[in-house]
């Protein structure tokens, strides 16, 4: 029976696709379905046509609608088709023209080339090229390339690439599991390496000394699950239609999958990796994963930081796990609600401004004559961080991390203050947040675990104290903790390695380096504001995570830039900005809008509200409306996403934002620390856009930009 397969990158197109192109595309697939091959190539409503001066007779056209074109693989073998992509008429049968399908001759997938530019390219590039010994893959023989799946066609072109700049040129356009492969060549990857890591990921356990029949694509279309879903039920196919996620459960790419689905870890597992990598839906498919395999009686607790991640994180795990009584073995909420519910306490968090007003009435009683913050942060950092609870211990103790003097001799004020601070909450039936933490580690440590696994997302994070509850949480075993997280993306001031916290993940972690979100120049654009610091590792802070070979390969235009005179000149290009997003076609609800501050978010608030652009601000577990600009916090945005982000307020004087600066004098490492945060803040504001990002300013711009060389 004939078969209409699907492409990811038609599923990359989904969420653009408007209703009557979806509708299409189900009565394509539903012909499909019901009719012979002969019936189908003979449909006059499919017109399943060859089409002249194709580069490969095997890539054809279907029609979706009035206008709108479906390229699809037509092999001449086997009766499975795959949609390609959809598009209006004259734009997909030139693409589909160029395209030429062939059958890896070692992973066993379908690749599809745009065989027609690469040729076209490649007499250009080879003619400016240097000697053979001073090109890209000079170092990688004809025989690894072989081995690696490289065919002839890619050897050639390859051959001629000096640079990865050439690379990323040619990059779109080479068979997908070539190009992967030569990716991770030219970013300094072994042969070896490539082979573990990339090709025989893809090879799902298939032996490789096995003869491949290049020609049987009936089999080929089956072995390659992780860029072809093969649909066989029509509500799969309207859920793949009508919430672009599903199609994440058919398409995790290997390395996603094996992390996501390894049938079982001796221990705490990690997975790492800049924005946009597929943490959060690696994460999310582990816990479908622990579901599947979940002892009677027991749960999970699946955590993050904020709660607008964990409002994330329920949606996504709603589209993934459709069982309402299978979820609901799953406990999803903040570290601190889970702390919260462990001490079932009635007393209230405090917030900010209320605990510094309260440092300084403890100092008062004590007779300590420091600042606020230099008490609040020896209370983290120092007393709560290494679960500190008598003076003799504090007397004694290293203040790790801490960059400010403190004699003995005024440790005992420091120690009474603390202790002042602490007993007037419990008073006065209020909590700070970590010290809650702390409290419930406590008690989990005296009463036991109560979960079975333990899933955190965004861990970049957490406090020691908060560790020290999630360790308690779960019995140590094999699958105890599956940690996501990324150094990068540290915007609060916690800095604490899962080693140091008795979380070993050694031999268990992994690093994604595809990012799925952003163009490439969104990312290259972004990673440029921290190229040259070091980022620590999150699993043992004496070695330094890197962005090494992290890539994208989806392609858009370069990020904008706009400094304005002034703060109205800027709100103005602002909304002139957004007008154009919403004229092009980018819906409200896809874009988002982000600042330092929360009174510059107001004044974007009124602004877009001026211009008549619908806006919604993004608050506590609010994470946007489909019809309105979301408008929120740098904080707000960390974990979300849009197509089209723009980041405004980036001035000398917001950027980094002095209040959350220790001065250097007064402590030069916390100094230090919290200038990575807010670098890392704006790095995380630009990691948002999927398509078009724009950053702006007014006067001066931050010292961020201008160290960045924007
Ligand atoms: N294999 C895949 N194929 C296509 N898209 C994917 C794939 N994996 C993830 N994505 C998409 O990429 C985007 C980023 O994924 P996700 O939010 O999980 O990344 P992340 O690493 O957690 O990001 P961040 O650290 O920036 O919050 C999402 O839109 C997700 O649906």
């Amino acid at each position: 029976m004939p078969r209409l397969a699907f492409d990811i990158s038609f599923c990359a197109q989904l969420d653009k696709l408007q209703k009557p192109v979806k509708k299409g595309v189900f009565d394509a697939w539903h012909k499909f379905e019901s009719l012979t091959l002969e019936q189908l190539f003979r449909d006059p409503g499919l017109k399943l046509e060859a089409l002249k001066g194709a580069k490969d007779k095997q890539i054809r056209t279907i029609r979706i609608d009035q206008g709108t074109r479906g390229a699809v693989l037509a092999p001449e073998s086997g009766d499975t088709f795959v949609l390609l992509r959809v598009g209006p008429h004259d734009e997909t049968t030139s693409w589909a023209l160029k395209q030429k399908a062939t059958v890896n001759s070692v992973t066993r997938a379908v690749e599809i080339r745009d065989i027609q530019t690469l040729e076209e390219l490649t007499p250009a590039y080879e003619r400016i090229a240097p000697g053979p010994e001073r090109r890209l893959f000079a170092k990688v023989s004809d025989g690894d390339m072989t081995t690696l799946g490289i065919d002839g066609t890619t050897l050639r072109q390859a051959r001629v690439l000096t640079s990865v700049e050439q690379l990323e040129v040619f990059a779109p356009f080479f068979p997908q599991d070539q190009r992967e492969v030569l990716e991770y060549l030219a970013a300094g990857f072994t042969v070896d390496e490539v082979w573990r890591d990339v090709v025989a990921v893809s090879l799902a356990g298939a032996d490789p000394a096995e003869p491949v029949d290049t020609g049987d694509y009936a089999a080929a279309i089956h072995r390659t699950p992780t860029r072809i879903a093969v649909v066989t039920d029509s509500d799969e196919l309207r859920d793949i239609l009508d919430k672009p996620f599903a199609a994440w459960r058919v398409f995790l790419n290997p390395s996603q999958h094996k992390v996501a689905y390894r049938p079982s870890y001796s221990g705490s597992a990690q997975v790492t990796g800049g924005p946009g990598t597929g943490k959060t839906v690696v994460a999310l498919h582990r816990v479908r994963h622990l579901l599947r395999q979940l002892p009677e009686g027991e749960r999970i607790l699946l955590t993050s930081y904020t709660n607008a991640l964990v409002a994330a994180l329920r949606t996504g795990l709603e589209a993934l796990v459709e069982d309402e009584s299978v979820r609901d073995r799953v406990d999803i909420m903040t570290v601190d609600a889970f702390a919260g519910r462990v001490l079932s306490t009635d007393r209230k968090p405090t917030w900010g401004a209320q605990e510094k007003t309260r440092w300084r009435q403890a100092a008062k009683v004590t007779g300590f004559t420091g600042t606020e913050r230099f008490l609040a942060q020896e209370y983290k950092h120092v007393v709560l961080a290494q679960n500190l609870r008598t003076y003799e211990e504090y007397e004694a103790c290293e203040r790790h991390g801490r960059g400010s003097a403190l004699p003995v001799s005024r440790r005992r004020v420091v120690w009474d203050t603390v202790q002042e601070f602490t007993a007037r909450l419990a008073a006065d039936g209020l909590r700070s947040h970590i010290g809650t933490c702390a409290e419930a580690a406590d008690l989990l440590e005296r009463q036991g675990p109560r979960y079975r696994h333990v899933v955190v997302d965004e861990a970049q994070d957490l406090h020691p104290a908060q560790w020290r509850l999630l360790r308690a949480a779960v019995p140590e075993g094999p699958d105890d903790l599956f940690v996501a997280g990324d150094p990068h993306q540290r915007i609060y001031d916690s800095k604490v390695s899962l080693k140091a916290v008795g979380i070993r993940v050694a031999g268990r972690s992994t690093r994604m380096r595809r990012n799925y979100r952003s163009t490439q120049e969104i990312l290259s654009w972004a990673t440029g504001l921290l190229v040259g610091r070091p980022f620590a590792e999150l699993a043992d802070d004496s070695r330094d995570d890197t962005l090494l070979g992290y890539r994208s390969s989806l392609h858009g235009g370069r990020p904008e830039t706009h400094g304005a005179a002034d703060a109205d000149a800027e709100l103005d290009a602002l909304a002139e900005r957004v007008r154009g997003w919403l004229d092009a076609g980018v819906r409200p609800g896809e874009i988002g809008v982000c600042a330092r501050t929360v009174s510059t978010c107001d004044r974007v608030m009124e602004r877009l509200r001026d211009a008549d652009v619908p806006v919604t601000r993004l608050k506590g577990t609010a994470t946007g409306r489909a019809g309105a600009v979301s408008v929120g916090t740098m904080h707000a945005f960390k974990g979300l996403e849009y197509r089209c982000v723009a980041v405004v307020g980036v001035c000398a004087e917001a950027l980094p934002f002095a209040k959350a600066v220790t001065p250097a004098d007064d402590d030069r490492l916390q100094h230090e620390t919290d200038l990575a945060a807010e670098r890392c803040l704006l790095f995380v504001a630009c990691t948002r856009a999927r398509d078009g990002l724009y950053v702006s300013w007014w006067g001066e711009p931050s010292r961020f930009l201008v160290e960045a060389g924007v």
